[in-house]
């Protein structure tokens, strides 16, 4: 099994070389998204290590005022007291100076990144094609673009500070300490292996809690984003119960889960301070010791229990980071898995110009399938002059919106060409292609915002003239201007709702703006009122004039418009001809004709 792409991102079983192989494509995604950022990197490297060795030089200075600069003082030498203070405090303000540097520089990476990486999964999860979309569903980006950039947020703002500067402060004092008092370094070295097995006792644990956690809480989303979606569903069928005792399962859950990870902190913290402690009190004693035999200044004492002490205060925000990274580093692997997906409708290497096309669309020799293992549309030709209107009918499951998309080039064809007015549809710039063919889809999809704008989708730099014509054009006027404020109505305020019918016609003035020579269209399968009906035919025979029109039939009204009619079962054309010849043969259409006949009776 693969797992390039988003292939595999809900397994958990990866083998050896997969987990390598994703690791990989992580790096080399954040390999991409420092790479700008290298100069403020080696900036924010160097102010952290200078800051940790300045803060760390702090109990050394104490120590030797003590030793030293006391004695000198008796001497009325206040030379080796004043260093100690003059030392001390300068070597605080050069430690607090880096602070703020580092804070800063870190923050303006982590920002610079966090756009970065986000910018790049919008446009990208734009730009892949509709058969991603398909099968990705929202409750999946919006977990990428929510939850997972927000642990690698968390990350890039306090964790990687926190680790570097607590791995950086753990290492210098280490080194002082040996510097200061080596005998002491020793209890320390002590120390470390308790130390060790605590720590990877905690790890083994919390990764496996960690990954759970993040599970539920991914589960969390998705069941959240699919009812609201669906809620007009949920809703209708009274499933809000079921739901309410299914979110309760995943909130319990994730409640669960989290407890178990609070429960290890509450063993791992405390064992932390334990073994601290226990160091601090052995380097006491011992150190004690050999100051009453005069071996040690009690200001070396002083300067090694306060490093002991030190040594361990970042631990604990240690840990806390690691739940971080685990969180981070599984979030940049998912979205490196989507950003790794391409296009599976990609833009041709060469594309061909076709500045005024005709609107002749062809199959050639053209087969199928969304899946290599069941093919939809078998092979089959088609010629459409320009012009022609045709409408489309069949059972559910033919295959008609299958051939539509076709045409749109929201899929490509398995073998064999679609194309416009002889160009392949794979060929064609893009940009030609979406000026040349346009799809209304069913639902009619108004985006927040005016009347106005949603129809001058169809021509960005439409004038308001125009865009009142287009409205003119499909019978949509007359409604918008009794609207509360007419074209400026906003389709999302309460008042500027629409109803199923006006957002169709709005949809066709988008349409009728855009001009297309192509028009592809899924007629709506609600069922409208007698007035709102004759106003959307009336509108959908202004649209369909003069230009090629494929239209997904659900209504035979609609049929009679049409000047050819195309019957499809199971993804093959059964029956092909103008609507009168068929209605007066004896075909699936005759038969489907008289039934819709006897039904209006
Ligand atoms: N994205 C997809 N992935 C896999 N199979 C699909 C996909 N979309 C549709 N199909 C399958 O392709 C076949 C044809 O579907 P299509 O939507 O083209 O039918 P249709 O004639 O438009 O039906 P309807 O009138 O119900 O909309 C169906 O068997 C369907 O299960």
């Amino acid at each position: 099994m693969s797992v390039t792409g988003v292939q595999g991102e809900e397994r958990q079983d990866y083998s050896k070389a997969e987990s390598a192989q994703i690791r990989a494509r992580s790096r080399r995604l954040l390999g991409s998204l420092l790479a700008p950022q290298k100069a403020r990197l080696w900036w924010t490297a160097v102010a952290i290590i200078i800051s940790s060795a300045a803060q760390v030089a702090g109990p050394a200075l104490i120590g030797y005022g003590i030793d030293q600069g006391i004695p000198a003082l008796m001497q009325q030498n206040w030379f080796p007291v004043a260093f100690a203070g003059i030392a001390y405090l300068l070597t605080g303000l050069a430690g607090a100076f880096l602070i703020s540097v580092y804070i800063r520089q870190s923050a303006r990476i982590s920002q610079a990144v966090l756009i970065d990486l986000r910018t790049r999964v919008f446009l990208h999860t734009q730009k892949l094609s509709l058969e991603f979309h398909e099968s990705y569903t929202s409750g999946r980006i919006i977990s990428r673009q929510t939850s997972d950039l927000d642990a690698i947020r968390e990350l890039m703002d306090e964790g990687l500070t926190l680790l570097v500067r607590g791995l950086m402060y753990m290492v210098f004092t280490g080194i002082m300490l040996v510097i200061v008092d080596a005998p002491s370094a020793l209890v320390l070295l002590v120390a470390l292996i308790p130390l060790g097995i605590l720590t990877r006792w905690f790890q083994v644990r919390s990764q496996q809690l960690f990954r759970r956690s993040r599970v539920a809480s991914a589960k969390l989303i998705v069941q959240f984003v699919e009812t609201m979606t669906g809620i007009r569903a949920v809703q209708a069928f009274r499933k809000q119960r079921r739901n309410e005792t299914e979110f309760g399962g995943l909130v319990e859950d994730y409640r669960d889960v989290n407890a178990k990870v609070l429960g290890l902190f509450a063993i791992y913290n405390p064992g932390l301070a334990l073994i601290g402690n226990t160091a601090v009190a052995a380097t006491l004693v011992l150190g004690g010791f050999r100051v009453v035999d005069g071996a040690m200044g009690v200001g070396v004492l002083l300067s090694v229990v306060l490093y002991t002490k030190r040594f361990f205060d970042p631990m604990e925000d240690m840990a806390m980071f690691y739940n971080g990274y685990q969180s981070a580093s599984s979030a940049l692997e998912k979205i490196s898995g989507v950003l790794e997906e391409e296009p599976s409708v990609p833009d041709p290497v060469k594309p061909v110009d076709l500045w005024n096309a005709e609107g002749r669309v062809r199959f050639d020799g053209v087969e199928f399938a969304y899946t290599k293992d069941r093919v939809i549309l078998p092979r089959f030709d088609l010629d459409v002059p320009a012009g022609q209107t045709i409408a489309l009918v069949g059972s559910t499951g033919a295959g008609k919106s299958t051939l539509a998309k076709l045409i749109a080039r929201f899929y490509d064809p398995s073998d064999g060409a679609v194309t416009l007015d002889g160009v392949s549809l794979t060929e064609l710039h893009p940009k030609d292609l979406r000026r040349a063919i346009v799809m209304v889809t069913q639902e009619a999809y108004l985006f927040s915002g005016s009347v106005a704008d949603n129809i001058a989708l169809g021509k960005p730099d439409a004038s308001f003239d125009e865009i009142v014509r287009a409205a003119m054009a499909v019978g949509a006027h007359e409604f918008i201007e009794g609207l509360p404020n007419g074209y400026d109505t906003d389709v999302n305020k309460r008042g500027g709702r629409v109803s199923a019918g006006q957002r169709q016609l709005i949809s066709f003035a988008r349409a009728f703006l855009a001009n297309p020579a192509v028009l592809i269209l899924d007629e709506a399968t609600s069922s409208l009122d007698i007035p709102s009906e004759r106003l959307v035919q009336e509108g959908l025979t202004k649209l369909l004039a003069d230009r090629t029109a494929v239209i997904i039939a659900h209504r035979l009204s609609t049929v009679a418009i049409a000047d050819r009619v195309l019957v499809m079962e199971h993804g093959r054309i059964v029956e092909d001809g103008a609507p009168a010849d068929l209605i007066a043969g004896t075909g699936h259409f005759a038969a489907m004709h008289a039934a819709w006949r006897d039904s209006l009776v």
